[in-house]
């Protein structure tokens, strides 16, 4: 589990992150919503430490991050797989080199132990015989599988994500979503997926907190998204036609 307890974050006086608490649960796919602008990426980036926050405690299964040394940090960023926007593969390296990248990095493993953690990573996100390929020779929906792998090679206890889905057809998406998911129940993994991606939210938000202008202003599950009266929140989730429609059809299937 990951907690933020009243924490703030400003840029040179500006307020972008206002108080904000909030618990990251284990085990499911916590994702932080809202319009651009609101401070979703500066909540995970204050979460892995690349931003200093101004105030509050953020606590990772109970450890303050926060209170702790750079060699305790670093530890703690061993135990984290990140999924940037865009996959930020390395252009340069193979497949199998990108994801056995934070092996070399982070790991005592030997050569053949981490040949096989490779292959059982790429074999997890369904990404066999593509080891020898560049970035640039596959899609964007392998690029971002070959990242997933990459992110899960350390066997991490935190998976975050910033926008898994940026750049994605839909169908993509939900292919992204779903592994996301699966691997997150799968190896009991604290997942924070940053997204505006209303098809995410409706399938695989678990646990779901809504930002606006730097402040909490609503947490829940996909489920009670219907049911809330919340008109900050129902004015950002229910903008489409669609999702307008959908909530109606949820209403009439209540009655
Ligand atoms: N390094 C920075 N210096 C100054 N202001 C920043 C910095 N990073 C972000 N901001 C500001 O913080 C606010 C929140 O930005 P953030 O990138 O977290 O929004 P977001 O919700 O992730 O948006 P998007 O969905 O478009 O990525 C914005 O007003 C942004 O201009």
């Amino acid at each position: 589990m990951i907690e933020i307890v009243g924490l703030r974050k400003s840029f040179e006086g500006r307020i972008v992150l206002d108080d904000i608490s909030a618990s990251f649960e284990k085990g499911k796919t916590n994702l932080i919503i809202g319009q651009s602008g609101s401070g979703k990426t500066v909540l995970i980036k204050s979460i892995v430490g690349l931003h200093q926050i101004d105030d509050g405690a953020i606590l990772y299964d109970g450890r303050n991050f926060i209170g702790m040394n750079s060699l305790e940090r670093k530890n703690i960023r061993k135990e984290i797989g990140m999924l940037f926007q865009g996959s930020a593969l390395f252009d340069y390296m193979t497949v199998e080199e990108n994801v056995r990248f934070p092996l070399d990095m982070f790991s005592n493993m030997s050569l053949s132990e981490k040949d096989e953690r490779v292959n059982f990573c790429l074999k997890r996100v369904n990404l066999e015989n593509a080891n020898q390929r560049y970035p640039s020779e596959i899609s964007g929906g392998m690029q971002k599988r070959v990242a997933i792998a990459r992110a899960i090679s350390l066997n991490p206890r935190y998976l975050i994500c910033d926008e898994p889905n940026s750049g994605l057809d839909p169908r993509t998406s939900i292919v992204i979503d779903e592994l996301i998911r699966e691997i997150t129940t799968e190896y009991d993994i604290t997942t924070i997926v940053n997204t505006h991606d209303m098809n995410s939210v409706m399938g695989i938000g678990e646990k779901i907190i809504f930002l606006h202008e730097g402040v909490k202003h609503w947490e829940g599950t996909k489920d009670e998204i219907f049911d809330s009266d919340n008109e900050v929140l129902n004015d950002f989730v229910f903008a489409s036609e669609l999702f307008k429609k959908i909530r109606r059809v949820h209403s009439l299937a209540k009655c």
